[in-house]
């Protein structure tokens, strides 16, 4: 199985690094536009396999599409990152041009392939890679739930001094620090409800972190986190590559599913070797379902921008 990724930066190197030494594909072409650079982080990957003891075979490449040919999966994390005191919107000034440029570079030389959108602002740019490549909805996924949800996770196993794997939650909405929705009506500590452990001022704090983790990290690191997003990409490939149907929130196209329609935001999916196999249900209150409108009209205003590329 063969996954490129677009943009050997950060987050592409860091997925790459993941995929590679978890063996979910036995190929991944790194790609990007600065001159020797994804060369670089590929031969430096490879340099891993023996330690760490791997066999994926790590190419890079700078700028040539012909390496991508015939990959299953086609990752985009080309562009710009925010930095301290940007929101992720702020990004699609650079980020539409690339991403539209990149899809259908990838698109000529991989007919087939299911297309992840990680670049920011990541729903926006989900919709702009689906409207631009005309390819069907199950083969466009953004990738920003699966990441916000550990994080979601990540902080209530801080709030409740548990571990992280011992915690179940979702992050559904768009991808952004004021458009995300946390879940935590439905979160659990091994299946019992976390209103039986924490109080809701507490549970409200985790909320209000877990929304504006990626600006902490931003923050605290001077450019946005990689880490935790590359190895978020990577389980959501894993699931396309090996088939598993995991339940991962990804922002896809919604046609009537949650009362939404032209919209990509991020929603629970089983994801399989088809890309998006099926649209969860998990029947909101009206309270949840009241902060999912709220959030599709902010990402519906940000998608009105897109205009000057579509
Ligand atoms: N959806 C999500 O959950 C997350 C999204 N992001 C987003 O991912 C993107 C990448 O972030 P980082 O890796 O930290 O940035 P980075 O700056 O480290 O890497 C981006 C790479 O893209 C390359 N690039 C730019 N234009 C290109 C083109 N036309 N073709 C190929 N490569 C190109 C650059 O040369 C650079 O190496 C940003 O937009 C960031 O906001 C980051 C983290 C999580
Ligand atoms: O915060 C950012 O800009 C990058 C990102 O999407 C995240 O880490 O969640």
């Amino acid at each position: 199985m063969k996954v490129t990724i677009v943009g050997a930066g950060n987050v592409g190197a860091t997925c790459a690094d993941v995929i590679s030494y978890r063996g979910i594909a036995s190929e991944v072409v790194l790609i990007d536009i600065k001159e020797g650079f994804a060369e670089g982080k590929a031969m430096d990957i490879m340099q891993c396999a023996t330690t760490t003891g791997f066999n994926t075979k790590v190419v890079g490449s700078t700028n040539d599409y012909t390496k991508t040919a015939g990959s299953d999966v086609v990752v985009i994390t080309s562009g710009i990152p925010r930095k301290p005191g940007m929101t992720r919107e702020e990004l699609i000034g650079i980020n539409a041009g690339i991403v539209k440029s990149v899809s259908d570079n990838v698109l000529a030389h991989s007919p087939n392939a299911i297309i992840v959108v990680v670049s920011n602002p990541m729903d926006t740019m989900t919709y702009l890679a689906l409207k631009a490549t005309g390819l069907p909805k199950n083969r466009v996924i953004g990738m920003g739930g699966a990441l916000d949800s550990s994080r979601f996770k990540y902080f209530l196993s801080q709030a409740l001094d548990k571990p992280s794997n011992d915690i179940q939650g979702m992050v559904i909405g768009g991808h952004g620090d004021t458009t995300m929705i946390p879940l935590t009506r439905l979160a659990s500590y091994n299946g019992s409800p976390i209103s039986n452990f924490m109080s809701q001022e507490e549970m409200d704090k985790v909320a209000a972190d877990t929304m504006v983790g990626g600006a902490t990290l931003t923050k605290l690191l001077g450019t946005s986190a990689w880490y935790a997003p590359g190895a978020s990409v990577a389980y959501l490939v894993d699931s396309i590559l090996n088939d598993q149907k995991r339940m991962i929130p990804c922002s896809v196209m919604l046609e009537g599913e949650y009362g939404q329609n032209d919209i990509c935001i991020g929603v629970p999916c089983i994801i399989g070797k088809n890309g998006v196999e099926e649209i969860v249900d998990i029947k909101l209150n009206e309270a949840e379902k009241a902060l999912f409108e709220k959030s599709a009209d902010a990402v519906r205003n940000m998608n009105e921008a897109l205009s000057s590329v579509l």
